[in-house]
């Protein structure tokens, strides 16, 4: 296992940031290895992200020492989706199969978690997003028929999209991670414009089923200081809660997303109007 640390940023110094600078502090750009665990530790609400690709063998969840405790969810909750080919979660013994866009809740306390692929040749690819937790709720697998489904958007904006909830209270119980897998349609290409902030809670944004060449314009920052990230396949960003989060890409793509923080109300946004936006 690989963990990257990152510090949180004041809204005053990012907006001095350079590109570079931008794309080191907001940006994880590889979160596959073979067989091994690649995660991002962010001070920001104390989400960790990342990605686990097991291909031969089966993945433990250890915990690093930034984690702070003797096992990984200890003190705190992990959801992940399989992106990739049939997989398997094992939690303290039961076998969950997670096939393409279904997810998993794991519950705080939950001592042992291992990640494999039903075959190697095809492997499964599971995004990873974990927040701090104080009280257990139950492990389950949320299916992608299991998730909420709600259609947004329209052609003529570019924007037609299916938001599908899938660990959100009502349909999965948790106490601060909330997550789920946003589906752009062929010929939409803008995500959540008009943009918000919440700021009571950070969120982080998984872009995936991009082509190699495609590329997503990830829109970031305060709503009248906004810059942007050239983003890729499998590549991920972090929002602090004063920051929009939004993005147009070269095509349509989906991307998983998943905050933390204090509610878990998914209604809870603050709409900037587009004279604000600058
Ligand atoms: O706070 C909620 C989030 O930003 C996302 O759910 C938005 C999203 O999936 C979309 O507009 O497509
Ligand atoms: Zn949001």
């Amino acid at each position: 296992m690989k963990i990257d640390l990152r510090y949180a940023t004041h809204p005053e110094d990012a907006k001095r940031y350079d590109t570079e600078t931008l794309r080191r502090h907001f940006l994880m750009e590889s979160l596959f290895e073979p067989n091994g665990i690649l995660l991002t530790y962010s001070t920001i609400d104390r989400v960790v992200v990342g990605g686990v690709l097991p291909t031969t063998g089966s993945v433990a969840l250890t915990a690093p020492k930034e984690i702070g405790s003797p096992t990984f969810l200890a003190r705190r909750e992990l959801g992940a989706f399989n992106i990739g080919g049939p997989g398997r979660v094992v939690a303290d013994g039961a076998v969950f199969e997670l096939a393409n866009r279904d997810a998993i809740y794991i519950g705080k306390d939950t001592a042992d978690v291992r990640f494999e692929s039903v075959d190697p040749a095809n492997p499964a690819r599971f995004y990873v997003m974990s927040t701090p937790a104080h009280a257990r709720c139950e492990t389950r697998l949320i299916t992608a028929a299991q998730a909420k489904t709600m259609a947004v958007g329209d052609a003529a904006k570019s924007n037609k999209r299916v938001i599908n909830q899938y660990i959100l209270p009502g349909i999965c119980d948790t106490c601060q991670l909330v997550m789920g897998l946003t589906q752009l349609e062929p010929g939409s290409m803008w995500n959540t414009m008009p943009a918000h902030t919440h700021g009571r809670r950070c969120e982080v944004y998984f872009y995936f089923d991009l082509a190699e060449d495609a590329r997503v314009f990830h829109l970031l920052g305060e709503p009248t200081e906004t810059r942007h990230l050239v983003v890729k396949n499998e590549q991920t960003v972090i929002s602090p809660s004063w920051s929009i989060h939004s993005g147009v890409g070269t095509s349509n793509y989906a991307f998983i997303w998943g905050m933390g923080g204090d509610n878990v109300d998914y209604t809870d946004m603050d709409w900037v109007a587009m004279e604000t936006l600058r």
